[in-house]
Protein backbone atom coordinates (compact mmCIF):
# COMPACT_ATOMS: atom_id res chain seq x y z
CA UNK A 1 0.00 0.00 0.00
CA UNK A 2 1.47 3.79 -0.76
CA UNK A 3 2.34 5.73 2.06
CA UNK A 4 0.97 9.26 2.10
CA UNK A 5 2.66 12.28 3.60
CA UNK A 6 1.01 15.50 3.58
CA UNK A 7 2.94 18.86 3.71
CA UNK A 8 3.05 22.59 5.18
CA UNK A 9 1.13 22.84 7.83
CA UNK A 10 0.83 26.06 9.21
CA UNK A 11 -1.90 25.26 11.88
CA UNK A 12 -2.17 22.73 14.49
CA UNK A 13 -5.64 22.41 13.85
CA UNK A 14 -4.63 21.21 10.07
CA UNK A 15 -2.07 18.49 11.20
CA UNK A 16 -4.58 17.04 13.57
CA UNK A 17 -7.46 16.73 10.81
CA UNK A 18 -4.61 15.18 8.74
CA UNK A 19 -3.46 12.96 11.13
CA UNK A 20 -7.05 11.88 11.84
CA UNK A 21 -7.28 10.99 8.12
CA UNK A 22 -4.93 8.32 7.99
CA UNK A 23 -1.80 10.40 6.52
CA UNK A 24 1.76 8.35 7.59
CA UNK A 25 3.87 11.55 7.90
CA UNK A 26 3.39 15.50 8.07
CA UNK A 27 5.27 17.46 6.92
CA UNK A 28 6.65 20.76 8.16
CA UNK A 29 8.63 23.69 5.87
CA UNK A 30 10.89 25.29 8.18
CA UNK A 31 14.18 27.41 6.95
CA UNK A 32 13.54 27.64 3.24
CA UNK A 33 14.77 30.22 0.77
CA UNK A 34 11.69 30.58 -1.11
CA UNK A 35 8.71 32.26 -0.69
CA UNK A 36 5.87 29.86 0.25
CA UNK A 37 3.00 30.37 2.41
CA UNK A 38 3.83 27.32 4.17
CA UNK A 39 6.57 28.40 5.76
CA UNK A 40 6.83 28.23 9.81
CA UNK A 41 9.49 29.39 11.83
CA UNK A 42 12.13 26.45 13.36
CA UNK A 43 10.44 27.17 17.18
CA UNK A 44 7.10 26.67 15.72
CA UNK A 45 7.71 23.78 13.74
CA UNK A 46 9.49 22.34 16.71
CA UNK A 47 6.43 22.85 18.90
CA UNK A 48 4.24 21.14 16.21
CA UNK A 49 6.46 18.55 15.73
CA UNK A 50 6.13 17.71 19.45
CA UNK A 51 2.51 17.16 19.12
CA UNK A 52 3.03 14.55 15.95
CA UNK A 53 1.76 11.11 17.75
CA UNK A 54 3.70 7.67 17.73
CA UNK A 55 3.63 6.06 14.52
CA UNK A 56 2.77 9.20 11.91
CA UNK A 57 6.65 11.12 11.06
CA UNK A 58 7.29 13.94 11.29
CA UNK A 59 9.60 15.45 8.81
CA UNK A 60 11.06 18.70 8.79
CA UNK A 61 11.14 20.40 4.90
CA UNK A 62 14.19 22.61 4.85
CA UNK A 63 16.50 24.43 2.33
CA UNK A 64 20.37 24.56 5.03
CA UNK A 65 23.51 25.52 3.14
CA UNK A 66 25.70 22.54 4.38
CA UNK A 67 25.50 19.93 6.46
CA UNK A 68 26.26 21.86 9.77
CA UNK A 69 23.10 23.90 9.44
CA UNK A 70 21.09 20.82 8.63
CA UNK A 71 22.14 19.05 11.79
CA UNK A 72 21.88 22.18 13.75
CA UNK A 73 18.03 22.72 12.39
CA UNK A 74 17.21 18.91 13.22
CA UNK A 75 18.47 18.98 16.46
CA UNK A 76 16.20 22.40 17.36
CA UNK A 77 13.20 20.65 15.65
CA UNK A 78 14.09 17.00 16.92
CA UNK A 79 11.40 15.61 13.59
CA UNK A 80 11.47 11.67 12.76
CA UNK A 81 12.57 12.71 9.38
CA UNK A 82 14.48 15.50 7.57
CA UNK A 83 14.03 16.61 3.68
CA UNK A 84 16.43 18.33 2.37
CA UNK A 85 15.96 20.36 -1.00
CA UNK A 86 19.37 21.84 -2.42
CA UNK A 87 22.11 19.53 -0.68
CA UNK A 88 24.80 17.53 -2.32
CA UNK A 89 25.23 13.98 -2.15
CA UNK A 90 28.08 14.43 -0.09
CA UNK A 91 26.31 16.75 2.51
CA UNK A 92 23.56 14.29 2.64
CA UNK A 93 25.90 11.18 3.29
CA UNK A 94 27.62 13.62 6.17
CA UNK A 95 24.22 13.33 7.67
CA UNK A 96 24.00 9.88 8.04
CA UNK A 97 24.82 9.93 12.04
CA UNK A 98 22.08 12.78 12.48
CA UNK A 99 19.23 11.72 14.90
CA UNK A 100 16.66 11.60 11.74
CA UNK A 101 16.15 9.95 8.85
CA UNK A 102 17.47 12.12 5.15
CA UNK A 103 15.13 12.14 2.46
CA UNK A 104 16.96 14.02 -0.22
CA UNK A 105 15.09 15.46 -3.18
CA UNK A 106 16.10 15.40 -6.53
CA UNK A 107 14.45 16.31 -9.98
CA UNK A 108 13.54 13.01 -11.95
CA UNK A 109 15.85 13.85 -14.21
CA UNK A 110 19.18 15.04 -11.89
CA UNK A 111 22.90 13.44 -12.74
CA UNK A 112 23.32 12.46 -9.37
CA UNK A 113 20.47 10.53 -8.45
CA UNK A 114 22.78 6.76 -8.07
CA UNK A 115 24.81 9.07 -5.85
CA UNK A 116 21.61 10.60 -3.57
CA UNK A 117 20.27 6.79 -3.46
CA UNK A 118 23.45 5.69 -1.56
CA UNK A 119 23.21 8.12 1.12
CA UNK A 120 20.14 9.33 2.08
CA UNK A 121 17.39 6.71 3.51
CA UNK A 122 14.81 7.77 0.75
CA UNK A 123 14.74 10.40 -2.41
CA UNK A 124 11.80 12.27 -2.94
CA UNK A 125 11.59 13.42 -6.77
CA UNK A 126 9.62 16.37 -6.97
CA UNK A 127 9.01 19.03 -9.34
CA UNK A 128 11.40 21.96 -8.17
CA UNK A 129 11.67 25.22 -9.15
CA UNK A 130 14.85 26.95 -9.90
CA UNK A 131 16.15 27.61 -6.62
CA UNK A 132 15.13 24.40 -5.62
CA UNK A 133 12.46 24.64 -3.58
CA UNK A 134 9.33 22.72 -3.86
CA UNK A 135 5.84 23.43 -3.52
CA UNK A 136 5.14 24.20 -7.04
CA UNK A 137 1.71 22.64 -7.99
CA UNK A 138 3.47 21.40 -10.99
CA UNK A 139 3.65 17.57 -12.03
CA UNK A 140 6.24 16.09 -13.32
CA UNK A 141 7.32 13.28 -16.25
CA UNK A 142 5.50 9.62 -14.00
CA UNK A 143 6.62 7.91 -16.06
CA UNK A 144 10.95 8.96 -15.68
CA UNK A 145 10.14 8.56 -11.85
CA UNK A 146 8.73 5.16 -12.54
CA UNK A 147 12.09 4.31 -13.97
CA UNK A 148 13.78 6.05 -10.75
CA UNK A 149 11.64 3.63 -8.77
CA UNK A 150 12.04 0.43 -10.23
CA UNK A 151 15.85 1.03 -11.02
CA UNK A 152 16.92 2.12 -7.42
CA UNK A 153 17.54 0.22 -4.42
CA UNK A 154 16.01 2.60 -2.28
CA UNK A 155 12.54 4.21 -1.24
CA UNK A 156 10.77 6.74 -3.62
CA UNK A 157 8.72 9.33 -2.73
CA UNK A 158 6.47 10.87 -5.64
CA UNK A 159 5.51 14.58 -5.38
CA UNK A 160 4.92 17.75 -7.25
CA UNK A 161 1.02 18.60 -8.72
CA UNK A 162 -0.23 15.68 -6.89
CA UNK A 163 -4.38 15.99 -6.24
CA UNK A 164 -6.70 13.96 -5.17
CA UNK A 165 -8.06 13.88 -8.73
CA UNK A 166 -4.75 12.81 -10.08
CA UNK A 167 -2.75 11.00 -7.31
CA UNK A 168 -4.92 7.62 -8.37
CA UNK A 169 -3.37 7.67 -12.15
CA UNK A 170 -0.18 8.80 -9.95
CA UNK A 171 0.49 5.91 -7.83
CA UNK A 172 -0.95 3.07 -10.70
CA UNK A 173 1.72 5.16 -13.13
CA UNK A 174 4.64 5.13 -10.52
CA UNK A 175 4.13 2.60 -7.82
CA UNK A 176 6.32 5.10 -5.20
CA UNK A 177 7.01 3.73 -1.62
CA UNK A 178 4.86 7.18 -1.51
CA UNK A 179 2.89 10.25 -2.30
CA UNK A 180 3.67 13.65 -0.81
CA UNK A 181 1.31 16.83 -1.60
CA UNK A 182 1.28 20.84 -0.29
CA UNK A 183 -0.76 22.85 -2.26
CA UNK A 184 -2.99 19.93 -3.88
CA UNK A 185 -5.10 19.94 -0.33
CA UNK A 186 -5.42 23.00 0.53
CA UNK A 187 -7.87 25.87 0.35
CA UNK A 188 -5.93 28.91 0.41
CA UNK A 189 -2.24 28.89 1.11
CA UNK A 190 -0.84 27.33 4.13
CA UNK A 191 -4.47 26.51 4.77
CA UNK A 192 -5.83 22.90 4.52
CA UNK A 193 -8.69 21.77 2.81
CA UNK A 194 -9.81 18.75 5.34
CA UNK A 195 -12.01 17.13 2.38
CA UNK A 196 -9.18 17.33 0.38
CA UNK A 197 -6.91 15.54 2.72
CA UNK A 198 -9.29 12.93 3.29
CA UNK A 199 -9.95 12.07 -0.51
CA UNK A 200 -6.46 12.29 -1.01
CA UNK A 201 -5.37 9.53 1.87
CA UNK A 202 -8.50 7.72 1.06
CA UNK A 203 -7.43 7.22 -3.23
CA UNK A 204 -4.04 7.04 -2.66
CA UNK A 205 -4.25 4.31 -0.20
CA UNK A 206 -7.36 2.90 -2.84
CA UNK A 207 -5.05 2.66 -6.07
CA UNK A 208 -3.24 -0.46 -6.80
CA UNK A 209 -0.35 -0.46 -9.19
CA UNK A 210 -1.17 -1.78 -12.59
CA UNK A 211 0.29 -5.71 -12.94
O1 LIG B 1 5.36 23.55 -0.22
C1 LIG B 1 6.21 24.43 -0.34
O2 LIG B 1 5.90 25.65 -0.46
C2 LIG B 1 7.68 24.11 -0.32
C3 LIG B 1 8.63 25.13 -0.25
C4 LIG B 1 9.99 24.81 -0.21
C5 LIG B 1 10.41 23.48 -0.22
C6 LIG B 1 9.47 22.44 -0.28
C7 LIG B 1 8.10 22.77 -0.35
N1 LIG B 1 7.14 21.76 -0.45
C8 LIG B 1 7.47 20.42 -0.90
O3 LIG B 1 7.11 20.31 -2.27
C9 LIG B 1 6.22 19.21 -2.42
C10 LIG B 1 5.33 19.36 -3.60
O4 LIG B 1 4.51 20.49 -3.41
P1 LIG B 1 3.11 20.57 -4.21
O5 LIG B 1 2.29 19.38 -3.76
O6 LIG B 1 3.45 20.51 -5.69
O7 LIG B 1 2.51 21.88 -3.77
C11 LIG B 1 5.53 19.21 -1.09
O8 LIG B 1 4.85 18.03 -0.83
C12 LIG B 1 6.68 19.42 -0.14
O9 LIG B 1 7.42 18.23 0.12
Amino acid sequence: MTRVKVCGFTREADLEAAIAAGVDAVGLIAGVTVDTPREIDLEVASRLAATVPPLVSSVLVTMPGDAGEARRRIERVRPDAVQLHGLDPVDVAALADAPADVIAVVEPTDPELDAYAETADALLVDSIDAEGGGGTGETHDWERTREIVTGLDVPVVLAGGLTPENVSTAVETVDPFAVDVASGVEREGGVKDYDAVERFVERATRARVAP
